[in-house]
């Protein structure tokens, strides 16, 4: 039996550094995903609702404020949706959501193959004073215990204190130069898929707060996508600034790729 699709929105941006905006992503990739302008089918040719089961779980009436009291309320709800044998799928937000997804889900499953999508390793110790910064949720899973393995790519603003902190941790940063969806390791299960909608590059993805030029396309992740085993067991997609949208393209992204990752989760793969 293939796992229900649960769809929740996290709507914060409190730890987002430079500005804000990715609060209001869940809202606009909701819209972009019911649109007439498309669609419900995937490119598998599964439909949602129809060939995949989607629970809706709107939005988490998280603070925004209180990082602590924010993390408790989604590790409630994840682990409410891991007890259903739920796949929980999480609209973002900032990237420092990622963390305390990541550490609910491991808490069912164990520790995770995580593959990252991204233009940021997301390692910092800390940035600009703050350890759950969404430039940390990384250095926070890994420290945690929560991965067995870690592999990123469209990193493409890797300074060097990052670079030290994927050494400590054994993270596999797959370059951009050169690259070649082949280049990505195929990751069994249980693996969680995070998308940072920056690691596509700004003229695919130009509602993002810190557009990085020289990204990958959204062909190249689908394909980095099919060649994965699995079976996925939670993914989030995050940092969509809709301020930066242009005729809500990047929202319009956001929901072809939550669609392609349920069909990745039903299409040939074993149970979890
Ligand atoms: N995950 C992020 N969006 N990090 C924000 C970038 C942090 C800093 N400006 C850098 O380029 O390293
Ligand atoms: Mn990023
Ligand atoms: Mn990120």
């Amino acid at each position: 039996m293939h796992p229900a699709i649960h769809l929740i929105g996290l709507p914060t941006d409190q730890n987002s550094s430079f500005e804000r905006g990715a609060a209001k992503g869940p809202a606009v990739i909701r819209a972009a995903l019911w649109s007439d302008r498309g669609n419900i089918s995937c490119e598998s040719g599964l439909e949602i609702g129809r060939d995949i089961e989607l629970v809706d779980h709107g939005d988490l009436p998280l603070t925004d404020h209180d990082c602590a009291a924010d993390d408790a309320m989604i590790a409630d709800a994840i682990a409410g949706i891991m007890a259903q044998g739920g796949l929980p799928l999480a609209l973002g937000g900032d990237h420092a959501v990622t963390f305390p997804l990541v550490a609910a889900v491991a808490a069912h499953h164990g520790p995770l193959n995580i593959l990252h999508f991204d233009a940021h390793p997301d390692l910092y110790e800390d940035f600009e004073g703050n350890p759950r910064s969404h430039a940390s949720p990384f250095a926070r899973i890994l420290e945690g215990g929560h991965a067995k393995r870690l592999v990123q790519l469209g990193i493409r603003t890797l300074n060097r204190h990052c670079r030290e902190q994927a050494a400590r941790f054994g993270v596999k940063i797959i370059p951009m130069a050169g690259f070649n969806p082949a280049q990505v390791p195929v990751l069994d299960g249980p693996l969680y898929i995070s998308i940072d909608l920056d690691g596509i590059d700004p003229s695919e993805a130009p509602g993002v707060s810190h557009p990085e030029p020289g990204g990958l396309t959204v062909r190249e992740v689908l394909a980095v996508l099919a060649r994965q085993k699995g079976p996925l067991v939670g993914a989030d997609i995050v940092e969509l600034n809709p301020a930066h949208d242009q005729n809500a393209v990047t929202a319009t992204l956001a929901a072809k790729l939550l669609k392609e990752l349920a069909s990745f989760s039903q299409v040939n793969k074993t149970d979890f």
